[in-house]
C-alpha cells in the first residue's frame, strides 16, 4: 500500500465530493491538510494547558510555557539547528524573511551593495528585498534560470562578488518546484564574504532538512505548508546574526528592563517575539512534526517521486498540454506548472473543479516568473503525503475532458 493510501484516512477533510466527484487536492503548495493528530494536539492544548506563557507562576502558566518552549525545541531537532536561540516562531515564512530584510538588511547592507535573487522567487522573497535596496540604495541583482527555470549556477557564479551582501534563493521555488542546490550555494556566497537566506517553504514539507549541513545564515518556512496550522512559522538564523539584529516589534515579552526614555532587550529568541505569541500554532506546528517524523522524510520524498515519476510523463504526453520546469520528474519537488495551450487557466481550474479537481490557477505570487516564462499566469497541481495514485489517475482524466470540453464542449 502506498504512503498515500496509508495515511488518507489521518486527513477528515479530504473524505469529502466536490461536485459530485470525491476530492482531489492538489493545492498542497497554497497550503496542505492537517492530520488528527495535528487538531487534537491543538485542540488538547486549549482544553487542557492554555494559559499565557513566560509570564505566570500558575500552574497552568507553567504547563504551558513548557509546551510551547518544548515546540521550539521540537523544531530545532527537525531543522538540526544547533540551539533554540536560533529558533524564532512568526507568523510564517512571509514575516520571517520580513524581519531578515529588516533587522538584518539594516545592519549588513550599505549603498552600492549586491543583493542576489533568482527570478523564481516568490513575492515573500522578492519584495522585502527590494524594499530595503530602496532604503539602503543597494543593488537587485537577478540570476539567470536556464531554459528549463533552474538556477543557471554560472551566471551565479559571474554575478557573486565581494559586493554581494545577501543571496536570498527559495531551497524549491513555488511554481516550478526546482530543487536548488543550497549547500554549494552557500559555501559560494561565504567565499566572497556573503550571507545566504533561503526561503524553505516549499522544501521543509518535502524534505529532510538540516540547516547546519546546508551551512545557511537564515532559513525561513510556515507551519501551514507542512501539515501544521496557519499563523506559525519558523525563522532560523545563525545565533552570531541574530545577536547583532535589533527586534522588528516591540513591547511585553521581549524586554529585559523598561525604562522610562529608553529599554533593554531579552536574550535570544525571546528578543524576537513581542506580545502573546501563537501557542496553539506553536503546539499544532510541533504535533505536525512529530507526524512527520513519525513517517520519515525520506518515506514522504520517495513517495512523491514516485508519483511525479508517473504523472508527469503522462501530463507532458498530452496534445496541447504545455508543461512548465524541467523535464525530468526527479527535478520537481512536489509540483507542477501546466497549462493548456489556448484556454485561460482560471478556465481550467474552474472545470477542473467540476470535476472534483483542486488546482492552483494564477501567478502563485511569482510574478517575474510569470513575465520569465512568457504567460500571464499558470495552472499548478501539488502534491502532498496523502496524494495517492488514484487521485492522479484523476487528475489526468479531468485535464484530458477539460481539453475536449473546451474544444467541443462536452464534459
Ligand atoms: C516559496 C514560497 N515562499 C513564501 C511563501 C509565503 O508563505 P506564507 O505562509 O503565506 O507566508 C510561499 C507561499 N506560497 C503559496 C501562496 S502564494 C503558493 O500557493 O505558492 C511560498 O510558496
Amino acid at each position: 500500500m502506498m504512503l498515500g493510501d496509508k495515511r488518507r484516512n489521518d486527513f477528515p477533510i479530504l473524505y469529502q465530493t466536490v461536485n459530485d466527484e470525491p476530492l482531489v487536492y492538489l493545492d498542497n503548495a497554497a497550503t496542505t491538510q492537517k492530520p488528527r493528530q495535528v487538531l487534537e494536539a491543538m485542540s488538547y492544548y486549549d482544553e487542557h494547558d492554555h494559559a499565557n506563557v513566560h509570564r505566570g507562576v500558575h500552574t497552568l502558566g507553567a504547563r504551558a510555557t513548557e509546551a510551547y518552549e518544548a515546540a521550539r525545541e521540537n523544531v530545532r531537532q527537525f531543522i538540526h539547528a544547533h540551539s533554540t536561540k536560533e529558533v524564532l516562531f512568526t507568523r510564517g515564512t512571509t514575516t520571517s524573511l520580513n524581519w531578515v530584510a529588516q533587522s538584518y538588511g539594516d545592519v549588513a547592507v550599505e549603498a552600492g551593495d549586491d543583493i542576489l535573487l533568482s527570478y523564481a522567487e516568490h513575492h515573500a522573497n522578492l519584495v522585502p528585498w527590494q524594499q530595503l535596496a530602496k532604503r539602503k540604495q543597494a543593488n537587485l541583482v537577478y540570476i539567470d534560470l536556464d531554459e528549463e527555470g533552474r538556477l543557471d549556477m554560472t551566471d551565479f557564479q559571474t554575478k557573486l562578488s565581494s559586493k554581494t551582501k545577501i543571496v536570498a534563493l527559495a531551497h524549491v521555488t513555488n511554481v516550478l518546484g526546482t530543487i536548488q542546490p543550497i549547500k554549494e550555494i552557500a559555501r559560494l556566497t561565504h567565499e566572497v564574504g556573503g550571507v545566504i537566506v533561503v526561503d524553505g517553504a516549499q522544501s521543509v514539507p518535502h524534505m529532510a532538512v538540516d540547516v547546519q549541513d546546508l551551512d545557511v545564515d537564515f532559513y525561513a518556512f510556515s507551519g501551514h505548508k507542512m501539515y501544521g496550522p496557519t499563523g506559525i512559522g519558523v525563522l532560523y538564523g545563525k545565533e552570531k546574526w541574530l545577536e547583532q539584529m535589533s527586534p522588528v516589534e516591540f513591547g511585553g515579552e521581549m524586554i529585559e528592563f523598561v525604562h522610562l526614555y529608553n529599554s533593554t532587550w531579552a536574550d535570544l529568541p525571546w528578543k524576537f517575539e513581542a506580545g502573546t505569541p501563537n501557542m496553539t500554532g506553536a503546539i499544532g506546528l510541533s504535533a505536525a512534526i512529530d507526524y512527520l517524523t513519525t513517517i520519515g522524510m525520506t518515506t514522504i520524498m520517495q513517495h512523491e517521486q514516485a508519483l511525479m515519476a508517473d504523472v508527469l510523463p503522462r501530463l507532458q504526453a498530452i496534445e496541447g498540454v504545455t508543461v512548465f520546469g524541467p523535464t525530468s520528474p526527479s527535478e520537481h519537488a512536489g509540483v507542477i506548472a501546466f497549462n493548456i495551450d489556448g484556454i485561460h487557466p482560471h478556465d481550467v481550474a474552474t472545470a477542473m473543479d467540476m470535476q472534483g479537481v483542486a488546482v492552483r490557477a494564477g501567478h502563485h505570487c511569482a510574478q517575474p516568473l510569470m513575465k520569465w516564462l512568457d504567460v500571464q499566469a499558470t495552472n499548478r497541481a501539488s502534491l502532498g503525503l496523502y496524494t495517492t495514485q488514484a487521485d492522479l489517475n484523476q487528475f489526468i482524466q479531468a485535464v484530458i475532458a477539460t481539453k475536449e470540453f473546451f474544444q467541443n464542449g462536452t464534459i
